[in-house]
């Protein structure tokens, strides 16, 4: 049995990965903890979310004695919390011997460099970044499972490498262009002007400028144009992307290198029928499907996921069970 600690939790990823974990047999819970001056410290995670009434744990919050707790109770960490928040309380954590799995962003670059420009912060532990991996499980998982430092990708990262990844043999040299829509639980459950109700419409954000280009083309080894929209619904990504392959490229060398997830049980691949957010929302599940024009050399391949699942906390929980062996 492994104790986990889940930072963050009243949080929409945090929350999630509870119920997750709550369901493992192998699995459980140490502690829910929010910040130390939270509104929410000491409320039944069930009052914030009566779907998950079977949970009967409060959150607390997070103290000196509460980190000491946890040291002396837990196997390890998931970190649900803002990349600030995240970048201290994981190389804490992984200094004092636990296993950390940070579903932000402040782990995810091996380069320091990269985090003034796209996070606003130098990155203050360094020592600790150099023994990060990156938790995209299907591609990573004898990695992660010898490393103590997950950084669990972000949702539209997930969605977009989980397309691409199989192809980076065969791609040409032009930037593979990914336009991807997100639903609103994306952006966290605090409140925003930007995602309520009356505000919230079909839109591109951060064009030519989001910190998960970077992030894709790091882990990709291929820049990439990434246009990021923010849909009028709760969960869920769908990511369009098209990309022109090198001249010469059959049907069958694309459906070769996608045979890659033929032992992937969480990741469905379709020739010429494309994914729905219906089928892949509330599951840990990655459905890609892609179409080619032999003529162009240009391909199209729609990758669907639950942002708040395989975009995050089923990801983190299948790092989880990669580290652990379970
Ligand atoms: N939402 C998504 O689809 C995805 C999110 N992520 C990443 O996961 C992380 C969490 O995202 P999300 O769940 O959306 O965020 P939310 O805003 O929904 O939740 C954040 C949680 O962190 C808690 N928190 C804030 N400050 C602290 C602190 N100092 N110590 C302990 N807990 C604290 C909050 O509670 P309180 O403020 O009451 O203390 C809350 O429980 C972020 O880094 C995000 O970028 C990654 C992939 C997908
Ligand atoms: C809809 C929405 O706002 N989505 C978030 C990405 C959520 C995610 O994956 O988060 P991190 O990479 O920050 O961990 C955004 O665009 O900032």
């Amino acid at each position: 049995m492994k104790n986990i600690a889940i930072i963050g939790a009243s949080g929409y990823t945090g929350a999630q990965i509870t119920s997750l974990i709550d369901a493992e047999p192998e699995l459980a819970i140490q502690g829910l903890y929010v910040s130390e001056n939270s509104l929410d410290k000491g409320r039944p995670l069930a009052d914030l979310y009566p779907v998950y009434s079977h949970i009967d744990l409060c959150l607390s919050p997070l103290t000196a004695e509460a980190k000491e707790k946890i040291l002396d109770e837990a196997d390890a960490v998931v970190l649900a919390t803002e990349h600030s928040v995240s970048l201290e309380l994981a190389a804490w954590f992984y200094e004092q011997g636990l296993a950390v799995f940070d579903l932000s962003g402040a782990y995810r670059f091996a380069d320091t460099a990269q985090y003034p420009k796209w996070y606003g912060f130098e990155h203050s532990h360094p020592e600790v970044l150099a023994e990060a991996v990156y938790g995209l499980a299907e591609w990573n998982a004898p990695q992660i499972a010898a490393s103590r430092m997950i950084a669990v990708p972000g949702c539209y990262p997930t969605a977009s490498l989980t397309a691409l990844k199989p192809l980076a043999a065969l791609l040409g040299p032009a930037r593979p262009v990914i336009n991807a829509v997100s639903g609103v639980t994306g952006a966290g459950r605090k409140a925003q002007l930007h995602t309520s109700f009356c505000e919230v419409s079909l839109t591109p954000y951060g064009v030519l400028g989001h910190r998960h280009q970077p992030e894709i083309a790091t882990h990709l080894g291929q820049e990439v144009i990434f246009t990021p929209h923010l849909g009028n619904f709760k969960r869920g990504i769908l990511a369009t992307i098209t990309v022109q392959l090198k001249p010469g490229t059959t049907e069958a060398d694309i459906a070769s290198a996608y045979g890659v997830y033929d032992t992937a049980p969480l990741v469905t691949v379709k020739h010429n029928q494309f994914p729905k957010l219906d089928d892949v929302v509330h599951t840990p599940n990655c459905h890609l499907g892609w179409k080619f024009d032999a003529a162009s050399g240009y391909l199209v391949v729609a990758s669907a996921i639950d942002n708040l699942m395989k975009g995050a906390a089923s990801q983190a929980l299948q790092c989880i069970k990669l580290h652990f062996a379970l």
